[in-house]
């Protein structure tokens, strides 16, 4: 019988790192080969397992990712966006797909992952969940069918945290506004409110992030126009659903061509 695809997880002592960790474990359809972490991490040398506080699993946390994605058939990464760059690169020599979920990723990191991608499966979204995905889609649809006498605001909660702001999620869902409404999301876009700030411009896209305590992830699409409002709402209580995102598209993109690709591919959505 075929051996299962092989599994790297990067960043594996993070929030997502953890749940990944248990969510390749309990997989039937997938094996854990290594866990990468930065040099010098205090988990870099050891068993993951042990790492997160049960027994030995026989996978271990090293910081040498170009070895560890050479044994493996997919790479998961939610990390940071200077590790992902890097990732990208090294995956692509391994011809291991790429799924990246990090987010706060700039024109230039951009860049290099669409580079890499010419070489191999990347799979990237800025939330890898059904539900959002779902939302990202009716939200296209709703700004398709309303015209600009409806004021559109994206509101976000996470944990306290969370480095990166309009969160990934934020940017997905103002990017599927826009599109429907057929306007670059850049020439609309007011990201952050602060002093005499004017009257609010017709047809922008307004972004505002809230941060505290253990938010896991919460997000409106508000459209609001003279005498009615529609709220779209996602409320995510568990970081599992990203982690089942994930695992998910590290399947699906074995044999796919390389080239990039993100969530709605991957669910057909
Ligand atoms: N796309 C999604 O569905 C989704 C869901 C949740 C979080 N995220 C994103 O995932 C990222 C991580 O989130 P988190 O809450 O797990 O953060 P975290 O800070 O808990 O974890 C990040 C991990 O990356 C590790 N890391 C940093 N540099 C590294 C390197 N060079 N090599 C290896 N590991 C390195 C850190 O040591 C840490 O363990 C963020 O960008 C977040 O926004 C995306
Ligand atoms: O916890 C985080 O960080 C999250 N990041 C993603 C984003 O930026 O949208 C997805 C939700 C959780």
């Amino acid at each position: 019988m075929a051996e299962l695809p092989g599994i790297v997880i990067t960043g594996a002592s993070g929030r997502m790192g953890q749940m990944l960790v248990h969510t390749v474990m309990a997989s039937d359809a997938a094996r854990l080969v290594a866990c990468v972490e930065r040099t010098g991490h205090p988990w870099v040398g050891r068993d993951v397992g042990a790492c997160m506080g049960g027994g030995d699993i026989g996978v271990l946390v090293t910081d040498d990712p170009l070895e560890a994605f050479a044994r493996a058939q997919a790479v998961i990464d939610f990390t940071v966006p200077a590790a992902t760059v890097e990732f990208a690169a090294l995956a692509a020599q391994a011809r291991a797909v790429h799924v990246i979920g990090t987010t706060g990723l700039e024109a230039e990191h951009l860049g290099r992952i669409a580079a890499a991608s010419r070489h191999a499966v990347i799979v990237r979204a800025g939330n890898m969940s059904l539900g959002v995905n779902l939302l990202v889609q009716l939200t296209r649809k709703v700004a398709a069918a309303l015209d600009a006498d409806w004021d559109i605001e994206v509101v976000e909660a996470h944990h306290r945290m969370k480095v990166d702001a309009p969160s990934g999620t934020a940017l997905m869902l103002g990017e599927a506004a826009a599109e429907g409404r057929g306007v670059v999301l850049d020439d609309v876009a007011d990201r952050g409110r602060d002093g005499i700030t004017g009257a609010r411009g017709r047809g922008r896209i307004g972004f505002a992030a809230i941060r505290g305590g253990d938010v896991v992830g919460e997000h409106d699409v508000i459209f609001a126009a003279d005498g009615e409002r529609i709220v779209l709402r996602h409320l995510a209580t568990d970081r599992a659903i990203f982690a089942r995102g994930a695992l998910k598209a590290a399947l699906w993109g074995q044999g796919q061509k390389p080239g990039e690709y993100d969530m709605l591919d991957v669910l057909g959505l």
